[in-house]
């Protein structure tokens, strides 16, 4: 549906963007993986998704089929227990549900680990929010609700695409809400997929809170306005950065690919190269969220390259994420080659 005259409220006035230059919170250690896993209380659904999850890779495996864990969507830091409340982190999953559609494409099995009602994989082209799917019916004379002629060929190629997907049991969607129930889930996740090695690719585009406010310190309740003078004062801790434990202990032989989200492109690369030094993983794809859909800059430990859209290829409604994944899938491929010549 082009020429969209609507009202849009969720772009960010990237004017007034925190300032990113400063340092970075250090790489989580052992002890604070302790800690934290400690401290808090893991999601009660958690032994469900392990089941879930061991029967998925299991299935796959048994049948030779790379597996990539596809995290997106932001994650939230409720600041109440009866939340009504809570600090949410910007991302409508469009990355994380596309990336997902392509690695599919390309014969990977995908575990989808997204924030719940974010954008998912083939429903994305037609959500309430892009593409109402009531604007694509009509009723036909006998009172039968049918598809508009002129989206029957778009159409039948993603429901085509869809139930291959389903019938096949290639996608695993795993939901999280809060930064909690996503670290606790990306943990049990990366443990399990450590079983397969280096066929194993972790794809990260989740936006993940850099705070939190501990357990220990959320009210039960609704925080009355009147309380504390009418202020609200939280005070939140820097969320330990999980990813360096995912390196190093959660799954050491599997490629890991992180995005750095800037807003200032002066920092991107530098951002990204930090990412990489700090973490020690694969492969940082930095982007900017004013051009985030149609450039990105792929950042190795001896490289960066931009990966852009051509403006015929923008105004054909490309995905950029057509020219991303294959990218990443001839690094993954490289990747395990590697890792059988050192018998991992
Ligand atoms: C969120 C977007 C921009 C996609 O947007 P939608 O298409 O609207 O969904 C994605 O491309 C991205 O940059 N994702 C990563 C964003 C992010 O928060 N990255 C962090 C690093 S990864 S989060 C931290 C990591 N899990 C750890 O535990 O260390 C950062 O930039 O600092």
């Amino acid at each position: 549906m082009s020429g969209d005259k609507r009202v849009h409220t969720s772009v960010p006035d990237t004017e007034t963007a925190i300032d990113r230059n400063l340092p970075e919170f250090p790489a989580a250690k052992p002890i604070d993986e302790d800690n934290y896993f400690r401290l808090h209380k893991p999601p009660p659904y958690l032994s469900q998704i392990s089941r879930d999850v061991a029967e998925f890779i299991n299935y796959h495996h048994l049948q030779k089929r790379k597996i990539v864990l596809v995290t997106s969507g932001g994650t939230t830091v409720p600041l109440e227990n009866n939340t009504v409340r809570f600090i949410d982190n910007f991302s409508a999953g469009t990355r994380g549900a596309t990336s997902a559609e392509y690695f599919l494409e390309n014969g990977y099995a995908v575990v989808f680990l997204h924030r719940e009602f974010s954008l998912l994989p083939y429903s994305r082209h037609y959500s309430h929010t892009t593409n109402c799917f009531l604007d694509y019916m009509t009723e036909s004379e006998d009172g039968k609700v049918e598809v508009n002629a002129e989206f029957q060929k778009e159409m039948i190629v993603v429901l085509r695409k869809y139930r291959h997907v389903q019938n096949n049991n290639l996608l695993l969607l795993v939901p999280f809400t809060t930064v909690h129930q996503y670290l606790f889930t990306l943990k049990l996740i990366a443990q399990e997929l450590s079983v397969i090695g280096s066929d194993a690719l972790f794809y990260l585009a989740a936006a993940v809170s850099d705070f939190f406010l501990p357990s220990s310190r959320v009210p039960e309740h609704k925080i009355q306005s009147q309380e504390s003078g009418g202020k609200l004062v939280v005070d939140l801790e820097p969320v330990p950065k999980f990813l360096s434990r995912l390196v190093d202990s959660w799954a050491p032989i599997s490629m890991i690919v992180s995005f750095k989200l800037e807003t200032d492109s002066s920092i991107l690369i530098k951002k990204s190269k930090g990412a990489l030094e700090r973490y020690n993983h694969q492969l940082v794809i930095g982007n900017l969220l004013q051009t985030r859909k149609h450039e990105v800059v792929f950042v190795t430990k001896d490289s960066e390259r931009w990966v852009r859209l051509s403006q015929d290829q923008v105004d054909a409604g490309i995905d950029i994420e057509s020219l991303i994944i294959p990218e990443v899938i001839e690094l993954h491929k490289s990747s395990i080659e590697e890792k059988k010549k050192m018998g991992l």
